[in-house]
């Protein structure tokens, strides 16, 4: 488990020589265990959070801290360990590899770990035991969905970040796999990150965190948030 902190985070892109401002000075904390939102609209910083936060961007100036270790000290070798070890993505095309079946596709992220989960109990867990020979185009967007969730869970990472994984998705499959991401963050114990501009999931989550424009606007704490079934899509 891991908690995680922004501390003054800013992330500036020069294009053309102008700059562009996509986080200024943001701050915020999530804490171990816990199923966190980041939600904002189009352009407000999302994906810039979730890249800096997964190791695969660097910050222009702040700190972020997790687990205790400030990830922008570290070298672009400790940095490809960090993604490699301590954080799960789950993208919103998946991103399966496409002539692996689907326990080869979970398995073959367990054999890069040092310390994974058994690929055959984590596709249990999902609800894929009975997929498990089916190849990615064989399988529904809410299996597919299901089976790399259970790829980066497998690795058994501290963090899962999960950029708009329901974007392709209808509401009610939409629903079952935020659902899904909810208990598996309980049963696993892990920090979930979902990056979403659907603001009905907000109230299902333990914290939320409102971007706009490269800000931080407001952070909300549900102390009751709601069953994932209950929402209001
Ligand atoms: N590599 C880059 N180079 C230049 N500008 C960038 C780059 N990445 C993002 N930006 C800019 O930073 C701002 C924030 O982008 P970001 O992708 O983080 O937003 P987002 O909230 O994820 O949007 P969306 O929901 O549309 O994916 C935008 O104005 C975008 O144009």
């Amino acid at each position: 488990m891991s908690s995680i902190s922004f501390e003054s985070v800013s992330r500036e892109y020069i294009v053309g020589g102008e700059s562009v401002k996509a986080l200024s000075n943001t701050c915020f904390s999530v804490e171990e265990g816990q199923f966190a939102v980041i939600l904002g609209p189009s352009g407000s910083g999302k994906s810039t959070t979730l890249n800096l936060l997964g190791g695969m961007d660097r910050v222009t100036s702040g700190n972020i801290i997790v687990d205790g270790k400030d990830i922008t000290t570290l070298s672009v070798r400790q940095l490809t360990n960090y993604r490699r070890v301590d954080v799960g993505f789950v993208f919103q095309f998946y991103n399966l590899i496409p002539n692996l079946n689907c326990y080869e596709n979970v398995d073959i992220a367990a054999k890069l770990s040092r310390n994974p989960l058994n690929a055959k109990e984590v596709l249990n867990a999902v609800g894929l035991g009975k997929r498990m020979k089916h190849f990615p185009a064989e399988m529904s967007g809410g299996e597919l969905q299901r089976a790399s969730i259970a790829r980066a869970l497998c690795k058994n990472p501290k963090l899962l970040l999960c950029d708009e994984p329901t974007g392709a998705l209808d509401s009610t499959t939409g629903i079952m796999i935020l659902s899904l991401l909810k208990q598996m963050c309980r049963k696993y114990g892990k920090t979930v990150i979902v990056v979403t501009h659907n603001t009905s999931i907000a109230p299902a989550a333990d914290r939320v965190i409102h971007l706009k424009d490269g800000c931080v606007i407001k952070v909300e704490d549900n102390t009751l948030p709601l069953s994932m079934e209950k929402v209001v899509w």
